[in-house]
Order: C-alpha cells, then sequence, then structure tokens
C-alpha cells in the first residue's frame, strides 16, 4: 500500500494544546525565534527532532518494571548486549547514555592530533568529537547530496574517488577510520547502497582503514535497499541490516531514533583490543561497562525496542508516513529536499525564501514562521547550524533546509495534514517572511540556545 494505516492501536494519550496566533507572537519572541528554546507545552505538532521523540509500545513500558538496577552485572545488560549482536551482528558491546556518548569514546580511541576522518556530510556532533581529539572531517559523499531538487536512489553514498583521493593526498595512516552513516541526516536522511557500503569496505581493507557507521537510523537505510537495491526485494529488513552491518567494523548509535527509546545509546565493535580500551574509558564517562549511563530500566527498554524496530509493519508505516508528508507539499510545489528522506522532510529555504540571503538565515526564520503559523515545531539545518569557520566567518552550507523530522509511532496522517496545510498556506505568502539577524550566539553548537531578532 502507498500509505499504510498506522500498524498499531492507541492505548495511552497524551493532549496537546492548541495556543492562538497572538499568544504564540510572545512566546516565540520569548523564545528568540529559535525553536529549540520553545516551552514544549506551547508546540502544538513537535516536528523538532526524531531523537528520543518515539513512543514506546506496551511491551517496552512492561520492561521498565523489571529493571535490574544492580551496579554491576545487571540482568538488563546482557539483554541488551544479545540484542545487540543478534540484531547488528556486533561481537562487542559498550552501553552510553546516548550517541554522542559513544561518539566521545570513539573519537578519543581512535582519532590523533592531525587525523582526517572521511565521512558521508558532517553531523554537527559526530564532527565537534571528531575535532575535539585533533581530527579533520573531511566530505566524501556524492556531490549530488548537496543539490535538493536532484533525485537519486541512495542519495548518501560515498563518492569513492573523493575517498581514494583523500587516501593517496594524506596516506592511509593518517586516516584512522571512514565514518559511514547510514541515513545520512543531513543531507535529508538520505539512504546508502549494499554496493556502495562494500565498495567503501573494499577500498579501506586495501589500505588498512577501518569502516565504522554511524548507525543511528540504520534500519531505515535498510529498508531503502529492499526497496530500491537490486537482489533485495525478496529479503526481510533484518536480513537486510544484518549484512549491512556486518561490513562495518563496529557502530556509534543513539539509540533515541531507530531503537525506538528516550534515551540510550552504544558502541559496538568486532576488535577485542578496541574494546578494551573502550571499556576503561567508559567508566570515566559513562559508567560501568555494564550500564554506561542508563538505567537498568533503559536498558531492557532499549533491548526490546532494537527487535520491534524490524519489524516489517512498523518500519514500512514509519517510512511511508514521512514519504506522505512529502508527497503532499511536493505535490502543492513546495520546494524540498528529493528524494523524501527516511526521518524527515526537508523544506529547501532557499528556494522557500528567494527574497533572503543566506546571511539573513532564511531557514531559521522559515522554522519560526511555521511556528508562528500553526504551532508546528521545526528544527533549522542551515547556515546557523553549519556554525563558524576558523577563521570566524560564517560557514555556509550548500544545503539551507527546515527540517520536518517525524516522531516514531507519535503522529497519525491527520497531524501530517495538519502540518502540510500550515506550510502550503505559508508558501503563499512567503514574501512577507523577513530575515533574521543573531542578538545572542555562544562560541560553540550555536543552533541549540542562539536567540534572533527580525531584520
Ligand atoms: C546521525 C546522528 C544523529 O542524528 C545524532 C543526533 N541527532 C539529533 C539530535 C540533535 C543533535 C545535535 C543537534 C541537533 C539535534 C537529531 O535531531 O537529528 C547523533 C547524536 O546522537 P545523540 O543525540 O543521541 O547524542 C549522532 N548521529
Amino acid at each position: 500500500m502507498k500509505y499504510p494505516a498506522e500498524p498499531f492501536k492507541i492505548k495511552t494519550v497524551e493532549t496537546i494544546e492548541m495556543t492562538s496566533r497572538e499568544e504564540r507572537e510572545d512566546i516565540v519572541k520569548e523564545a528568540g525565534y529559535n525553536t529549540f528554546l520553545l516551552p514544549s507545552k506551547n508546540v502544538y505538532i513537535d516536528l523538532l527532532t526524531d531523537s528520543g521523540t518515539s513512543a514506546m509500545s506496551d511491551k517496552q513500558w512492561a520492561s521498565l518494571m523489571i529493571g535490574d538496577e544492580a551496579y554491576g552485572g545487571s540482568e538488563n545488560w546482557f539483554k541488551l548486549r544479545d540484542a545487540v549482536q543478534e540484531i547488528y551482528g556486533f561481537d562487542y558491546v559498550v552501553p552510553t547514555h546516548q550517541g554522542r556518548g559513544a561518539e566521545n569514546l570513539l573519537s578519543q580511541i581512535m582519532i590523533e592530533e592531525g587525523d582526517y576522518i572521511p565521512g558521508n556530510m558532517y553531523f554537527t556532533t559526530t564532527k565537534a568529537h571528531q575535532e575535539l581529539n585533533g581530527g579533520k572531517f573531511v566530505d566524501v559523499i556524492i556531490d549530488e547530496a548537496h543539490k535538493p531538487s536532484v533525485e537519486r536512489d541512495f542519495k548518501g553514498n560515498v563518492d569513492l574517488d573523493k575517498y581514494k583521493k583523500l587516501i593517496d593526498e594524506v596516506g592511509a595512516d593518517k586516516i584512522p577510520y571512514i565514518c559511514v552513516a547510514v541515513t545520512v541526516n543531513m543531507a535529508g536522511g538520505q539512504p546508502v547502497s549494499m554496493e556502495n557500503i562494500k565498495k567503501v569496505k573494499e577500498i579501506s581493507e586495501k589500505h588498512g582503514i577501518k569502516v565504522m557507521s554511524d548507525a543511528t537510523r540504520c534500519v531505515e537505510n535498510a529498508y531503502y535497499i529492499k526497496e530500491r537495491e537490486d537482489g533485495y526485494q525478496d529479503k526481510s529488513v533484518r536480513e537486510i541490516l544484518k549484512e549491512m552491518m556486518s561490513y562495518f567494523d563496529g557502530c556509534t548509535m543513539s539509540g533515541k531514533k531507530d531503537c525506538l527509546v528516550n534515551i540510550g545509546g552504544f558502541l559496538a565493535m568486532n576488535d577485542a583490543d578496541m574494546y578494551q580500551e573502550a571499556t576503561s574509558l567508559v567508566v570515566m564517562y559513562e559508567g560501568m561497562p555494564t550500564y554506561g549511563g542508563m538505567a537498568g530500566r533503559d536498558m531492557e527498554a532499549m533491548a526490546t525496542g532494537i527487535y520491534e524496530s524490524v519489524d516489517e509493519h512498523y518500519i514500512e508505516h514509519r517510512i511511508k508516513q514521512v514519504r506522505y508528508l512529502g508527497d503532499k507539499l511536493a505535490e502543492a510545489g513546495i520546494p524540498i529536499i528529493k528524494p523524501v528522506g527516511g526521518h524527515a522532510v526537508f523544506l529547501d529555504a532557499r528556494e522557500f525564501l528567494p527574497h533572503l540571503s543566506q546571511d539573513q538565515l532564511p531557514a531559521q526564520a522559515l522554522a519560526a514562521a511555521i511556528y508562528l503559523d500553526s504551532g508546528v515545531r521545526a528544527m533549522e539545518r542551515g547556515v546557523v547550524s553549519a556554525g563558524r569557520d576558523a577563521d570566524g566567518s560564517h560557514h555556509y552550507p550548500k544545503l539551507e533546509t527546515v527540517r520536518l523530522t517525524i516522531p516514531r509511532r507519535v503522529y497519525t496522517y491527520a497531524h501530517m495534514d495538519v502540518v502540510a496545510n500550515s506550510v502550503i498556506d505559508l508558501y503563499e505568502k512567503r514574501d512577507k517572511i523577513s530575515g533574521l539577524k543573531f542578538v545572542y550566539e555562544p562560541p560553540t553548537l550555536r543552533f541549540f540556545t542562539s536567540k534572533f531578532e527580525p531584520l
């Protein structure tokens, strides 16, 4: 089916309030036109992020009642370890409180001052931890990933020539690993093909470079392989995922996305020495290697969520609900990144607001305008998120987007209609949307707490 009905029935509801336009004028001003700073109670449909915002199942809630909160050797830890080994196939698992916990460990273990870390487009926290440890991120994604209207089945693919060129230029000994994100968040939730992963592995093995994955949305990636790559239509998402992860030496995981939990993550690997290093480091930052900053109940909920995430009906609905919103907007002529990604619809703010230069912060302005119009909260993924270069000037990304990020198992198609109607109405009066300017800018990861004013 083009858009399958929700494969669940609702047992518990959390009411959502609608504010008035007048109220939202004051609320957004108070938040400095930054959607991160909006109080949740004043948000009607919250599409800020799919991170930590999924609805847990009844089985996951039941997990909370069997939390073994022993300081060492929690029963829930063994359940989580077994789930990771069974579904992703890695030998060793180090639990962390969320994805950044795993990125911190991996970067400290693998990166030395002056190293280069190639990857398929940057992600803010991943790049921050690589640079914190003296590494330099190098974007090796295919050029098409930076072109919103160009459609490709696997727009998240690594450009193998760019990768080989980097190896030739800096030498394999300066490249501890390549980080392959599946899917690519900042490119619009774009997948990587199995063929591309295999080729990256082949090149890397030849040069003794490890292949790590940012596996945060790996189930969504597996679904796209099933849907779009020859030879995989008859395989289950679970089988495809296992094969996909078998080409990696390890992965960082933010459990707050595909693992269907509100907190949690892990670093997984196949190398015993790396595991030894990670367990001695994790006690500094996350706690014992058998809880890693999570309560026992959270580890149990994540183990359950890992199994639920590879259910065919769940993942088909998840992908197609996002596609439903994207298709509605595209049909109305709204400029979005194509093809529609796995976790979000990305509005092309540059095309949406051609009268604004990037210095007038179009994506930030559009996110604030959407909230003002309908109480829907989206996230800026443009020049504000990209931060500043070493010389202090804005880093101007090619993609200036607003991300409408769909939480898992939370909203219905009716909510998608509300969002689509609001964006379409706004598009008709887009020339009334003015730019923004900074009135407060923190030194790092500025998109979280910056404040703005209309120009
Ligand atoms: C591909 C990928 C992610 O998308 C990711 C987090 N995404 C997030 C959460 C976020 C993080 C930073 C700025 C804005 C929003 C998302 O809203 O998209 C992390 C960090 O995981 P963590 O949040 O659990 O630490 C690692 N890799």
